[in-house]
């Protein structure tokens, strides 16, 4: 019964996420935008990039590198997508400037694979020359993209060795485009995935999941290719704990990297037991999408954000 009104809940919150004219209206009245807003600071940087670098910081200096996302998908015009590609120029040389402790990534439909494959190429060219010792990762979106976005990484990690790439783990494909991946040296980034996929071509969440999940990180860390553990799931953590003690690889081949704000306390301990561990910062002024997000897919949130808006 309670899961069924969590999972309800849940539902509601995804259909909120995407719904425009509710998302107007929450965000034109200061009331409710306050309240959400308080909700939502628990999982992103800020709304600029200053208020995330205050964050960043803090984490830096608590030893954890962190990951910087301006946030934003679909752009659908050239203007915007130009726009949001010197604000990743910005955040590179922020990180330069400040010496941060600090990777970037993005959505390449951000900075314009919703309107070519090559304006996207062409941006993240500009955004992976910036700065060759400063690490950018291209994100995974939904499976209508994955061939373009594979693409655009197989191009650029010819000319660029500070591309990294994510790829889901729920995905059937996965298995031959992680052949295709692991011949790049770039770091690949393993998450189980986060966008709604048509049944036939996607894992559930299950036993079946994790173990594809955790056979890409034995592949990846047995063949000392750089990776990153991209989960808050605790068994996976654990397992790859034991696969990390097993092949032992250098500090730069691995990282466990949580979204700020999701489970922390398991990266703490990670970190303190020895391991390196990195935090991903999303801002921006969309966050709403974002919160709606980290709520549906873990519908217990829902009560630390009302915790929060009255706090
Ligand atoms: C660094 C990073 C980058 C990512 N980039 C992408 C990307 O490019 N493309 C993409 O499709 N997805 C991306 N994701 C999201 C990812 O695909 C998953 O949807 C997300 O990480 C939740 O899955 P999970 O691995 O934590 O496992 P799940 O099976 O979803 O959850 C396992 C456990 O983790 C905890 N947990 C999970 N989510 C939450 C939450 N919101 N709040 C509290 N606890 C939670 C719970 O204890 C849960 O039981 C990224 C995730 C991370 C960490």
């Amino acid at each position: 019964m309670q899961k069924d009104l969590l999972l309800l809940g849940s539902e509601a919150l995804k259909k909120a996420a995407i719904n425009e004219n509710a998302k107007e209206y929450l965000m034109a009245n200061p009331l409710l935008f306050n309240v959400l807003k308080k909700a939502a600071d628990r999982y992103i940087g800020g709304e600029t990039l200053n208020e995330t670098i205050t964050k960043v910081l803090k984490e830096n200096e608590k030893q954890f590198k962190c990951s910087i996302e301006f946030m934003g998908e679909n752009t659908s015009t050239i203007e915007e997508a130009n726009k949001a590609t010197n604000e990743f120029l910005k955040i590179i040389q922020e990180i330069h400037l400040r010496s941060l402790n600090a990777t970037v990534s993005l959505d390449l439909s951000h900075i314009g694979l919703a309107i070519s494959k090559d304006l996207a190429y062409e941006n993240l060219s500009k955004i992976c020359n910036e700065n060759p010792n400063i690490e950018v990762t291209i994100s995974a979106e939904g499976i209508n993209r994955t061939d373009n976005i594979i693409d655009i990484y197989k191009k650029g990690s010819k000319l660029f060795d500070n591309l990294s790439i994510t790829m889901q783990a729920y995905l059937h494909r996965s298995k031959d485009d992680f052949k295709e991946l692991v011949k790049e040296t770039g770091r690949i980034r393993i998450v189980k995935g986060a966008f709604e996929t048509p049944k036939k071509l996607s894992i559930p969440r299950g036993e079946e999941l994790n173990n594809i999940y955790l056979y890409y990180i034995e592949h990846l860390l047995s063949n000392n290719h750089k990776c990153s553990i991209a989960t808050h799931d605790y068994i996976i953590q654990q397992e790859a704990k034991k696969l990390i003690n097993l092949y032992n690889p250098t500090n730069e081949m691995y990282e466990f990297e949580s979204l700020y704000g999701i489970q922390t306390q398991q990266l703490i301990n990670l970190k303190n037991e020895g391991y390196n561990t990195k935090l991903y910062f999303v801002y921006g002024k969309e966050w709403y999408l974002y919160l709606c997000n980290r709520i549906a897919e873990y519908p217990m949130n829902i009560f630390r954000a009302l915790s929060d808006m009255v706090d």
